[in-house]
């Protein structure tokens, strides 16, 4: 790493970004003229670019951490309304809930292994050794020498699993989404093609064009209110609030589900369902009237998503180096089914046809 990218942690990302997608552009030529399934191509895509930062160049170990976490979140997703009697579940276990202990268990030993690998890398006290990756940021604090600062092993361990979570599904999940609607609807696939080859002709995306992509923002958002990755955020009540004309108590956990007023044809209008990217051009605020907590993919408060650009830059990037290379139509072999299984995620994948350009 030369000195001007350790300063500078978004050429850092660009470079993640654009080396993750130019392995996934490089598989894709098996598939010039036949069908090819793009939800678990942006899987590989997106854990690529989330190993690499969390882990850095240990990111083919991280792989196999975020494996076992895919299937635990698998798992708990299953059986997350599952009712269980209180205490005879103690003794007795789900096969489901056995294999959830085992991977578990598997996931700390593996992200600890990682993490003593790399202390013992770190020779000497000097901050920067332990590496300026995500796992190496948390080391860092493992070793705070303030008491207060530092975190324990469960929170090294908790903020790996988050980040790969928070980082991952929800990303893969735009990216196919966009994808399918773009095959769908291929005047917009044209629009954005012509935009990238404006900005950036054949040449590698650059940071600083990235963010003159309105086109691309504006198919972005349309694709985030229609399937947002991230179907509602779950909010705890402090005290008895009272809703409209209902009384809230305290300590309840409300679920706001954003699919509801993501798709409010009071919010929308009449062609709520539909895919119409031309309703961001003039912004958010236009395009909500104003109600800007009506368009919240992200979440809104202190505890929205810290991912945003993160997100955003590393689909811009993606999207416009499959634009400046293919054009893409829906396979007849795609079949719609969106569920909630973690995020919100087509069933059945997405298929499309691949045209090389
Ligand atoms: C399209 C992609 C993404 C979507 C739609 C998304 C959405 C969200 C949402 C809805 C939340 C919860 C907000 C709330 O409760 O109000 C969240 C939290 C979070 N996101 Fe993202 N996210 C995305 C990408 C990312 C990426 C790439 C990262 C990291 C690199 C990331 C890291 C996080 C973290 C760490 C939190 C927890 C923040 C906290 O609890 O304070 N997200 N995200």
């Amino acid at each position: 790493m030369g000195k001007i990218e350790k300063a500078c942690y978004p050429c850092l990302q660009w470079r993640m970004f654009k080396t993750s997608a130019e392995t996934m552009l490089e598989r894709w030529r098996n598939y010039e003229e036949k069908e090819i399934e793009v939800f678990e191509e942006f899987r590989l895509f997106t854990s690529e670019v989330i190993s690499r930062t969390a882990f850095g160049s240990s990111y083919l170990e991280g792989q196999k951490i975020f494996e076992m976490l895919m299937k635990l979140a698998f798992l708990v997703s299953k059986n997350a309304l599952t009712v269980r009697i209180p205490g005879i579940s103690k003794f007795f276990k789900t096969s489901d809930e056995i294999e959830a202990e085992k991977l578990e268990k598997g996931v700390y030993a593996s992200i600890m292994d990682i993490a003593k690998k790399r202390e013992k890398t770190a020779t000497s006290g000097d901050e920067d050794s332990f590496g300026s990756d995500f796992l190496g940021l948390l080391l860092k604090a493992r070793h705070d020498a303030n008491d207060e600062q530092r975190i324990s092993v469960d929170d090294l361990v908790d903020e790996c699993k988050t980040f790969y979570f928070a980082g991952q599904e929800t990303t893969n999940t735009l990216l196919g989404w966009t994808v399918f609607l773009l095959a769908l609807h291929t005047n917009w696939q044209e629009e954005a093609r012509k935009e990238v080859i404006e900005l950036f002709g054949k040449q590698t995306p650059n940071l600083d064009g990235i963010t003159k992509l309105k086109t691309m923002s504006m198919i972005f958002n349309e694709s985030l209110r229609l399937y947002p990755p991230v179907a509602g955020f779950a909010r705890k009540v402090e005290r008895e609030v009272r809703l409209g004309n209902v009384i809230v108590p305290a300590n309840v956990v409300l679920f706001i589900s954003k699919l509801s007023f993501h798709h409010d044809p009071r919010i929308w209008g009449q062609d709520a369902q539909l895919f119409k990217p031309e309703r961001f051009a003039g912004g958010v605020a236009k395009a909500t009237n104003n109600n800007i907590g009506a368009f919240v993919p992200f979440g809104i408060g202190p505890r929205s998503c810290v991912g945003l650009n993160f997100a955003i830059n590393e689909a811009k990037i993606a999207l416009s180096m499959i634009l400046q290379r293919y054009s893409f139509t829906l396979s007849p072999g795609y079949v719609h089914l969106p569920i909630q299984y973690v995020t919100v995620r087509p069933q059945h994948g997405v298929q499309v046809m691949l045209h090389p350009l």
